[in-house]
């Protein structure tokens, strides 16, 4: 895949594009990149054109907490089989760029799109009135052809939508899958209901930093990643989980926080013991799947019993991922 990252010098020829933010990539997302891979066989290059906000976002002192950073985003758009991943640079011009120009001069212009994919409720250009009606007027005139895909729904516990405890978990009801309810569940730690929209377990990729060498001292040794401010990341505590070290999938434990038995680390972290796996990593890639929230981060009366928690967390986790997944996938 072709990575193209804060530059408006591009030049592209017969291509498919999906627009969008992308944030997550869902299974709504999915089925965009679906459709702009469904032209690859009539010769066409598939391309996902995202944003990158983060200029803009900064000069209004905002810093945007994202599923995905734009690391992940990248790979798991590789994954998907997309050839081109733009982060486009959303800079004044471009926010305030009228939409049929946006259409013209972008689009055509520079991504040369012949097809062009957006979701149903996709806006874009100055006041945000590009939207699916548009592309689809002008289509006709400038040659390419327009398609609005409809949102995927899925089947959630009522009790998530509406915020209300007394409903049954077993209850559901139908929702609209989206950036925000996922955004939702990974903060409330419901990463089942999470990675049921997304489609693809909810991932946190990064290099394996050091840490204070306690690990190795109580049998567990841990992979440590430090995700940084702007990786939405669940409440503190240890999770079910997947290790992907060179492609190979290993049962795993994490615990995201700060570590209050033994210290308190100004940023969260997420650590992972990796079962079956040993070797050094520091400086590496990895990625790490999380599935299930076993218990919230607390703080031990001493580093033993801390230890004998951590022994019980990898049996639980273990029992969990045989239960629940096959091939650990
Ligand atoms: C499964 C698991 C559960 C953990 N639970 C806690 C916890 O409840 N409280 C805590 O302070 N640290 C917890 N930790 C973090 C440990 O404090 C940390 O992994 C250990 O001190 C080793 O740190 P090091 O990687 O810096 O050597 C947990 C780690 C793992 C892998
Ligand atoms: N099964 C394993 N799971 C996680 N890390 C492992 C494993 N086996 C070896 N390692 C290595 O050990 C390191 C972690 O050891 P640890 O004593 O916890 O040190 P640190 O405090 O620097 O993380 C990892 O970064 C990795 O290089």
């Amino acid at each position: 895949m072709i990575f193209i990252s804060g530059t408006k010098e591009i030049w592209l020829e017969n291509t498919a594009v999906a627009i969008g933010k992308f944030d997550g990539l869902h299974r709504g997302h999915q089925s965009l990149i679906q459709k702009i891979n469904s032209y690859k066989s009539h010769h066409m290059t598939s391309v996902v054109l995202t944003f990158n906000y983060n200029p803009a976002c900064r000069l209004k002192g905002q810093n945007p907490v994202l599923i995905y950073t734009s690391l992940e985003r990248r790979i798991i758009a590789s994954r998907l089989g997309v050839d081109v991943l733009i982060e486009y640079p959303f800079t004044d011009e471009t926010a305030h760029m009228e939409a049929k120009d946006f259409i013209q001069e972008v689009l055509i212009g520079r991504l040369g799109a012949r097809h062009i994919v957006v979701g149903e409720d996709f806006h874009f250009g100055r006041e945000r009135r590009g939207d699916g009606a548009l592309l689809t007027g002008m289509s006709l005139p400038l040659g390419y052809s327009a398609h609005i895909c409809p949102k995927i729904h899925t089947e959630l516990p009522k009790s998530f939508l509406s915020d209300d405890p007394a409903i049954p978990a077993d209850v559901k009801d139908e929702a609209d899958i989206s950036a925000t309810l996922i955004r939702k569940a990974i903060s409330r730690g419901e990463i089942e209901i999470a990675n049921d929209m997304l489609g693809i377990p909810y991932t946190i990729i990064g290099e394996v930093v050091h840490g204070r060498e306690i690990g190795r001292t109580i049998g567990m040794p841990t992979a440590n990643l430090e995700p940084g401010p702007t990786k939405l990341l669940p409440p503190n505590g240890v999770y079910a989980s997947a290790a992907v070290i060179d492609r190979r999938v290993y049962p795993a434990v994490t615990n995201v926080g700060r570590n209050p038995t033994v210290a308190q680390n100004q940023n969260r972290r997420v650590e992972t013991y990796i079962h079956g796996f040993s070797g050094n990593i520091y400086g590496r890639q990895i990625e790490v799947r999380l599935y299930h929230f076993a218990r919230p981060e607390r703080k031990f009366e001493n580093l033993d019993a801390l230890k004998a928690q951590m022994h019980r967390d990898m049996e639980n986790s273990l029992a969990y991922m045989e239960k629940n997944l096959r091939d650990g996938q």
